[in-house]
């Protein structure tokens, strides 16, 4: 393994309207604004709930014109990139020593870097800081060192002062990014996944019990033409000479590659490739501790969630299932919250997975949020990415159909 990965940092949006996107994190999804950097040539907020932490960054609405433009501090922390939509684009990692990590990446020649290190301070300390390119379309890593600032966020923001983030705990207890899945391209799985195992030293798990280590869980009949393959890292200590040990206290963020398959039609991840042009992060799971809460807080200041068919929770085996693992069907219809029981074959317990999709967060059918919340259950499960997938689909050829009918009218003279 080449580098090692302490724990995640953030994740940076880019958008051509900062306050439109950060007003949505705040008032519908309960982020709140604690640092910000703003000079006359940047725009970049940083938003928190729990662990989960997003940086908004205004994008700049041309490309460069000088090469070296590039270089300059505009987007602090994340690559100064033009991107013709709004986009998710950088995993932030905490590293031990970034230093260290990039050369040893770079003498490996695993990877382009988008930034050498480089050091940035102010009045609480220093951080050093890289970035390089992923195998994922324009997904970038920042590779941060913070361990010598003692100040709120990063060098170069400051403090802003909101209401406690207590104060709406209780209502929408989210904690953490519990996963990342990244749309591709066909056939570029094997190639992802052996890029982070080298690079950061990611290890595959199975969604699937009967999955195939090569092939991945792969779901491609009644209308669903999906690849899944899922990895995550591993906290590590260079301290711990090459042992990695996984950190209870904080869990790490699951990454998941999603890939469509070509038999069964076009289809979601498509979408998000043609309308995001190109590979990327398509959504991002947020954990909480209550789902049905957190869905009717988010509910109640207007977000959108997908629904799967009504007739879901009502089928008998799916009710009881519901009612077994202390749920009310109702109150999960309400929301489009879908339940997922499997039984530990080892001590017989029953492991839940509760999930919900929202509507897609910018204006094309590309990024959007995930509500999960998990009972034991680690993976991801069948029933749940089935249903899951079939509310997302009927959307999206909903949105399509919309779509063709007002081109149609527009070039019908009447
Ligand atoms: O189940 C999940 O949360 C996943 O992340 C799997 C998944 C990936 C892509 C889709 O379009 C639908 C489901
Ligand atoms: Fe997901």
């Amino acid at each position: 393994m080449a580098a090692y990965l302490s724990r995640l940092h953030h994740i940076s949006l880019h958008v051509s309207n900062v306050d439109k996107v950060a007003h949505e994190l705040v008032s519908r999804f309960q982020f709140n604004v604690f640092a910000a950097r703003l000079t006359d040539r940047a725009k970049q907020l940083a938003l928190r709930r729990g662990s989960a932490v997003f940086v908004v960054n205004e994008r700049p609405s041309e490309a460069p014109r000088r090469l070296n433009e590039r270089q300059d501090l505009n987007c602090l922390y994340g690559a100064h990139a033009h991107y013709p939509v709004d986009t998710v684009s950088n995993v932030c990692f905490e590293v031990e020593d970034v230093q260290r990590a990039s050369a040893a990446l770079r003498d490996r020649g695993l990877c382009e870097f988008l930034q050498p290190p480089t050091e940035v301070a102010d009045d609480s300390g220093r951080v050093t800081f890289s970035i390089i390119r992923s195998p994922v379309g324009n997904v970038c890593h920042t590779l941060i060192d913070r361990s010598r600032y003692q100040g709120l966020f990063l060098p170069g923001f400051h403090q802003v002062r909101t209401d406690s983030e207590t104060a709406g705990r209780s209502q929408c207890p989210i904690t953490h990014f519990d996963h990342i899945t990244y749309a591709c391209p066909r056939s570029s799985t094997a190639h992802i996944t052996r890029w982070y195992r080298d690079t950061f030293g990611f290890q595959r798990f199975f969604i699937d019990r009967n999955e195939d280590v090569d092939e991945g869980y792969v779901l491609n009949h009644n209308g669903i033409g999906l690849r899944l393959t899922a990895m995550e890292y591993w906290k590590c200590s260079e301290s711990g000479i090459t042992l990695p040990f996984k950190d209870e206290q904080e869990p790490d963020c699951k990454f998941v590659i999603a890939e469509s398959l070509p038999q069964q039609g076009r289809n979601q991840v498509d979408t998000f490739l043609d309308q995001h042009r190109g590979a990327g992060i398509q959504h991002i799971g947020l954990y909480t501790e209550d789902i049905v809460r957190t869905a009717q807080t988010l509910s109640l200041s207007g977000v959108q969630f997908f629904s799967p068919p009504p007739a879901y929770y009502t089928e008998v085996g799916k009710q009881d299932e519901i009612v077994a693992a202390g749920h009310d069907p109702h109150a999960l219809s309400q929301y489009g919250i879908l339940l997922d029981t499997d039984i530990h074959t080892d001590t017989d317990s029953q492991r839940y997975l509760l999930q919900v999709f929202t509507k897609p967060i910018f204006r094309e059918d590309t990024f959007f949020l995930e509500l999960i919340e998990r009972r034991g259950a680690t993976g991801f499960g069948e029933g749940n990415i089935r249903a899951l997938w079939r509310s997302v689909q009927a959307y999206m050829e909903n949105e399509e159909r919309h779509e063709t009918e007002r081109e149609n009218k527009q070039s019908t003279p009447s």
